[in-house]
């Protein structure tokens, strides 16, 4: 048989594609590699509490910011609620206390303005639709840290954007692009502040919920059915899975992460201009470690200079405790080292005690090789759009290539359009 549509990776990016290609009377075949489906949405059973469930992987949003992903909650009904309010902070930001919602101090406001107003006009540069190597950025792809002590930011502030930076970018602020931080500050309305406060909401019910309505509209779904290469030929083209099944169809959709382009062989190869970077991968290596404490006071927040440039409130435990998340990366943090994780919590809450630690390293698993996109500096201002355009019959989704909300649940869905819209209006034309 041959399908109209193969569609490769059941994320929220996979997910959108086969369902709206189905119900625009195309056959079409879901293949995910792995046993469950919804990629880097993922809800399971806690390590540390195992009577609850926690999401491993995105869970944050913002209905303003992702109107994709607020219109597809609401179309299955899919509760929101909203995150853990912070209403207690331990901050190490430099000399004093800064133990406040808002930790700039008065006394760095001017200088504070001047180096954001700074920043916000470099954020100003960017088209968020238009591709990042096409608008004449590269003096902005710098180390994040560079850019960050030229903006001449007072102590405390600089610290704070620090550890914002390196919890955002998911690798450390010395190997991050500034470019990257500041298409961030683009996409949520040309804001600093914009890109906390999207962690606004969660899904009650967890990102399970909708990934099960999503999937409940796509008839043909296999699972374990890693793809090793895809061959075009001029009518149609093969997928190869592992184990050597061959499948047939007439167009091809990539919809998993950008580092697992390298494991696939496209024969004819990618084209040059992204066959570089897809060869060498993104840099992100983000890790989000779920910490289960006991003595740490219900909405905390602690933002600073420790190995976890964030760790917050996520849930009460079920011992009575709190379960905290904390960002970080792995090429700074062994998550196994229970003594690290001690170290890097008491950082900020000396008094509590740590219960278990429970983390998924999205790096070393085969089917992500990282975690959310977040490039090494000089790779997109020499290479972005191209990512996401099609070659011949093989398109390319995911949040990793969105151009619009890279990084986050709704940049999949976004580029989903797309391709839906590329495919029809290939059957279209002909
Ligand atoms: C720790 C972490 C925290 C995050 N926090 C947030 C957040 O708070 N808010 C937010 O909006 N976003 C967040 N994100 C980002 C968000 O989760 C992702 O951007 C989004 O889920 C990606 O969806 P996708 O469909 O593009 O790819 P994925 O969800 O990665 O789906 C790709 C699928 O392809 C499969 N696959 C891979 N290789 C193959 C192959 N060869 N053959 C077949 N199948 C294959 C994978 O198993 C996977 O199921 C976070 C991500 C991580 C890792």
């Amino acid at each position: 048989m041959t399908y109209d549509t193969i569609v490769v990776g059941g994320g929220f990016a996979g997910l959108r594609c086969a369902r709206d290609l189905t119900a625009a009377g195309q056959s079409v075949l879901l293949l995910e590699g792995g046993e469950r489906l919804g990629g880097r949405a993922y809800r399971r059973r806690s390590a540390t509490s195992p009577s609850l469930d926690v999401e491993i992987g995105g869970a944050y949003i913002h209905r303003h910011h992702h109107p994709r992903l607020a219109a597809e909650l609401d179309k299955y009904r899919v509760r929101t609620e909203p995150a853990p309010e912070a209403t207690v902070f331990r901050n190490r930001l430099g000399p004093g206390s800064h133990d406040s919602a808002f930790p700039i101090p008065v006394e760095e406001a001017a200088e504070a303005e001047a180096g954001l107003y700074r920043l916000l006009s470099d954020a100003h540069r960017i088209d968020v639709e238009a591709g990042l190597d096409t608008q004449g950025l590269e003096d902005l792809d710098v180390p994040l840290l560079t850019y960050i002590d030229s903006l001449k930011l007072p102590p405390v502030t600089r610290q704070l954007v620090l550890s914002w930076g390196w919890n955002m970018m998911g690798q450390p602020v010395t190997e991050a692009s500034a470019l990257w931080a500041l298409q961030f500050v683009a996409a949520h309305g040309y804001s600093v502040l914009g890109v906390v406060l999207s962690l606004d909401e969660v899904i009650s019910d967890g990102t399970t919920a909708l990934v099960e309505a999503m999937a409940a509209e796509v008839p043909d779904i296999r699972m374990q059915a890693v793809v090793e290469s895809v061959h075009q030929g001029a009518r149609s083209a093969e997928v190869v899975v592992r184990g050597g099944e061959v499948l047939v169809a007439r167009d091809v959709v990539i919809a998993t992460p950008l580092n697992t382009w390298r494991t696939i062989r496209f024969d004819p190869p990618l084209p040059p201009d992204r066959a570089s970077v897809v060869a060498e991968g993104h840099g992100c290596r983000g890790l989000k470690i779920l910490v289960q404490v006991t003595g740490a006071p219900e909405g905390i927040s602690c933002t600073g200079d420790g190995v976890f440039p964030t760790l917050y409130d996520y849930m009460p435990a079920e011992d009575g405790g709190r379960i905290l998340v904390a960002f970080t990366d792995c090429s700074s943090f062994d998550p196994t080292d229970r003594e690290a994780v001690e170290a890097a919590v008491h950082h900020y809450l000396p008094e509590v005690t740590v219960v278990g630690v429970d983390c998924h390293d999205w790096s070393s698993d085969p089917l992500f090789l990282g975690a959310w996109v977040s490039p090494k500096v000089g790779q997109f201002s020499k290479v972005h759009k191209a990512l996401g355009e099609s070659y011949g019959s093989v398109h390319f989704a995911g949040s990793d290539v969105s151009l619009r909300f890279p990084g986050y649940l709704e940049g999949a869905l976004e580029t989903a359009d797309r391709v839906v819209e590329e495919i029809l209006r290939k059957r279209q034309d002909h």
